[in-house]
């Protein structure tokens, strides 16, 4: 039985077209005598939908487009498609009366309906805030093939491979007890740094624990802070990959399951990135290029300050949206330095992007004058330091305005950690880039992308970070070293460690303790950034929940 994985990009909320997508990858695949098609979690809706979930006209839309699309697909043809049921008991739950499904469409007809039963609510995810779980064991049969369904989580509480049960029931197990001849997983998964790779062995345990070939289906695309990295997979009842679809990208790909043996068949294997940094590269550019398109942009525009967040955000822009649609605006101001200017030159020749220049000393010179009065007496400082990144904020926003651009922010991990940045001067922006990168990836990043080509200027990596807001100024003046830094954000934020147990890792206490000052003072900064795009498991976006006023 030939059965085809479409690694969809749906757009949230847009049933028609999505319906059009999962038609389209179809008829592809009736084409090639395909007998089951396979779409990822909420396929037709798009992953995650939110709150949109709340207004039942568009549930009851999403319904009537699943009847249509029943209708429209190519004969002969079974299709997964992921969409809500409503649950037949009204408010049987504080008012959660959906369940998160899988629709079987054949003939012409819906002929089976599955429910999601595990329902994560850790991290970005919250969907016991709309789903009912579901109850039942859930699986068809197919031209005589026994198939179970499991939606995302339903796969991830194999407790032999976590070594802790999140939650009381395995899908897994219950289809091994029945004894399924293939399991299917329909996914909406979003990326975080090497989970390709740890969904694959993952499944890999479960197969060996319950000796059951399985095909994950993966979403694919970037919706707000979230990038879906696709790397669909199939493993036979040994374990071993036998199909992996391209990561970062729409695929449309083929596996084969032998009714003789009961098993997949070898298909293509498409191998997963080899770096680190090359696998978080293709990720913003896919984050980036799907922000923009999906919010109807085609262009942007940042400020290049010849530093290097402004470098390699400006790369992965020109990557994502092509050079022609990178505006790069140089603004120096009396304590800019020469360097400033020309390396954000020689990175806009680089990369081939457009630039424009506005002096803002002026501007600061009327900003200083009107301010003399109130200010007379009082000793230059933050106040005036930051005017320079407003001014900029307010010129670069100017021109978004004028030319319907999108202004990306080039703020990263470490500074949004704590708080090195100005509220409505240089955090402006709709979309932050590399606000989940550590300073330190940003240079491992950059050195990547410069070791294949003509990129990021040398002098730009390997000149000292500095906000230039005031003469001679650099950022280890005001921070500790960003690779200490960084370790001991990774320790506080992803591994939540206490302030004793970072210093017992080697760390001065000052320093761990003034860290964590500024991070938790800086949540109010955080909570006015603009949506940053999520590469780790642990970022400061949907999934990032805490107090503003708190005792810290
Ligand atoms: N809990 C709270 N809730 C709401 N508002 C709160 C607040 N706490 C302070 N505030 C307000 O926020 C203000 C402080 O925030 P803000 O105005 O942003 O300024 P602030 O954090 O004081 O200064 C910005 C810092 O970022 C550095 N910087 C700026 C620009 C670029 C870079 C770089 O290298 O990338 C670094 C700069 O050198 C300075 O150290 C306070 O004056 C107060 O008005
Ligand atoms: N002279 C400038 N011209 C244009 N934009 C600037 C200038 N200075 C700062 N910016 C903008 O403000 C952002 C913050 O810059 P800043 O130099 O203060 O800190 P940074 O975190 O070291 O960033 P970068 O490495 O890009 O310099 C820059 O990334 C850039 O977008
Ligand atoms: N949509 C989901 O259920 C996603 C949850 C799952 N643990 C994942 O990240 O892959």
């Amino acid at each position: 039985m030939k059965i085809a994985i479409a690694q969809l990009n749906p757009i949230i909320g847009d049933l028609l077209g999505n319906a059009q997508k999962i038609l389209e990858a179809a008829q592809k695949v009736a084409a090639e005598n395909t007998r089951l098609l396979l779409t990822p979690e909420l396929s037709l809706c798009g992953y995650p939908p939110r709150d949109l979930l709340l207004n039942p006209s568009f549930v009851e839309t999403m319904g009537t487009t699943l009847q249509q699309l029943a209708r429209d697909l190519p004969k002969n043809l079974a299709v997964l498609v992921g969409t809500v049921e409503k649950h037949l008991e009204a408010h049987s739950n504080g008012g959660k009366n959906l369940y998160n499904s899988m629709a079987l469409l054949e003939n012409g007809k819906i002929k089976q309906i599955f429910h999601k039963r595990l329902l994560p609510t850790y991290d970005v995810f919250d969907e016991r805030r709309y789903f009912e779980p579901g109850l039942g064991t859930n699986y068809f049969t197919l031209d005589g093939i026994d198939i179970g369904v499991t939606i995302c989580e339903d796969l991830w509480n194999d407790e032999e491979f976590w070594g802790k049960r999140t939650y009381a029931i395995n899908p897994i197990a219950d289809l091994a007890i029945i004894g399924v001849d293939l399991i299917i997983n329909l996914s909406a998964s979003p990326y975080s740094l090497g989970k390709p790779q740890l969904r694959e062995k993952m499944l890999h345990h479960s197969i060996l624990r319950f000796q059951q070939p399985m095909i994950y289906t993966n979403q694919v695309g970037g919706n707000d802070d979230l990038i879906f990295d696709g790397n669909s997979f199939a493993l036979n009842r040994n374990g071993e990959l036998v199909c992996r679809a391209c990561g970062f990208d729409v695929d449309l790909a083929f596996v084969e399951f032998d009714i003789e043996t009961g098993d997949l068949q070898p298909s293509s294997i498409i191998p997963i990135p080899e770096t680190e940094d090359s696998e978080i590269w293709q990720a913003l550019v896919l984050g980036v290029r799907d922000y923009a398109q999906k919010c109807r942009f085609t262009s942007s525009v940042l400020g290049l300050s010849g530093g290097i967040d402004s470098a390699l955000v400006a790369a992965i822009a020109t990557a994502a949206l092509g050079k022609d649609n990178v505006l790069g605006m140089l603004m120096p101001s009396p304590y800019s330095s020469d360097h400033s200017i020309s390396d954000a030159i020689a990175l806009s020749e680089n990369l081939g992007i457009k630039t424009q220049t506005i002096p803002i000393g002026e501007l600061m010179k009327s900003f200083d004058n009107a301010l003399s009065g109130m200010f007379a007496g009082t000793e230059f400082g933050l106040a005036e330091e930051n005017i320079q990144s407003r001014i900029r904020g307010n010129l670069l926003m100017a021109v978004a305005n004028k030319f319907g651009y999108l202004l990306l922010s080039t703020g990263n991990k470490s500074e949004m950690a704590v708080g090195y940045c100005t509220l409505y001067g240089d955090m402006n922006g709709g979309l932050a880039v590399i606000a989940d990168l550590p300073k330190t990836r940003v240079y491992s990043l950059c050195n990547w992308l410069n070791s294949s080509t003509t990129s990021i200027p040398p002098n730009i990596i390997t000149k000292a970070p500095s906000a230039e807001l005031k003469p001679g100024q650099v950022d280890q003046d005001s921070l500790p070293p960003y690779d200490i830094l960084d370790d001991i954000l990774q320790k506080l934020i992803h591994n939540h460690q206490s302030s004793a147990q970072i210093v017992a890792a080697g760390y001065d206490a000052t320093v761990v303790n003034r860290v964590i000052q500024l991070v938790a003072r800086a949540e109010f900064k955080r909570r006015q950034a603009p949506p940053g795009l999520k590469i780790t498991d642990r970022a400061f976006g949907t999934g990032w929940r805490m107090p503003i006023a708190s005792i810290t």
